[in-house]
């Protein structure tokens, strides 16, 4: 879809589509995790709530919303963070302290979060830490375990988390702030880090390059990837049938 096809798509968007949830790493941005140009008509355009919903520390949605001309409201590190709008409170799930304990014993056992000397992936997390994949996943599994969380690979990176922390708990959390149903949303994403949304969400795609969990949990895959394939979503939560 070349720029006047999104230009063309965001302004036939109709006024009860329904709010859209939309993850970014692998969902709005491009092979190389920059964002898709295309993608910031639709989002800006869009009739109802627009929710970020990310692994991602907050700063990252936020500044995303605000510079793509929309509310804030997000969902980061996974549900562990969420805010509709600017006259709702934040609200947090999740056990930080849990989190920053297995960092600890990571790290006395000589591993590192593989972020180099200024780890930006962490610096504003507040209920959950991110590992690199190339650090081993086996002893911080095992380590995450003892202390009564969970790991979980997004494909960019090892969350450990809450096991009770999930994007589809922050919408559901949300939803009243928002004044919507999670029923009613839209949802796209790429990974096992977006199926709790598509649990909850009306409607959900996975777009080509995602994982098996978010594909086998979408009601829809797009043969379109990344920015590509989000601009299909939208095509299909429109009726349209855009593709084989
Ligand atoms: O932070 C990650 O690992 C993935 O981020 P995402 O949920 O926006 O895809
Ligand atoms: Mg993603």
């Amino acid at each position: 879809m070349d720029f006047q096809e999104t230009l063309e798509l965001a302004a036939g968007l109709p006024e009860t589509l329904g709010p859209l949830v939309a993850d970014i790493d692998g969902t709005l941005t491009d092979d190389q995790r920059a964002l898709d140009p295309r993608v910031l008509p639709v989002l800006r355009a869009w009739p109802e709530a627009v929710v970020i919903a990310t692994g991602k520390a907050m700063p990252y949605p936020v500044a995303l919303a605000e510079f793509a001309g929309l509310e804030p409201n997000v969902i980061a590190e996974n549900g562990g963070v969420a805010l509709a709008g600017y006259d709702h409170p934040v609200r947090f799930t999740g056990d930080p302290e849990a989190a920053t304990a297995v960092v600890e014993e990571y790290r006395d056992r000589g591993y590192s979060l593989g972020w180099g000397e200024t780890d930006l992936v962490n610096r504003w997390r507040e209920t959950e830490i991110a590992v690199s994949r190339d650090s081993p996943l086996d002893p911080l599994e095992s380590i995450a375990a003892e202390h009564g969380l969970v790991v979980v690979d997004t494909g960019y990176a090892y969350h450990v988390k809450s096991p009770d922390q999930s994007k589809g708990r922050a919408l559901e959390a949300i939803s009243d702030d928002l004044g919507v149903s999670p029923e009613e949303c839209l949802a796209v994403g790429d990974s096992t880090n977006d199926v709790s949304t598509f649990e909850v969400a009306g409607r959900s795609v996975a777009v080509g390059n995602a994982d098996e969990d978010a594909k086998a949990a979408a009601d829809r895959v797009t043969s379109a990837t990344f920015g590509d394939g989000f601009l299909r979503a939208v095509e299909w939560f429109l009726g349209r049938e855009p593709e084989a």
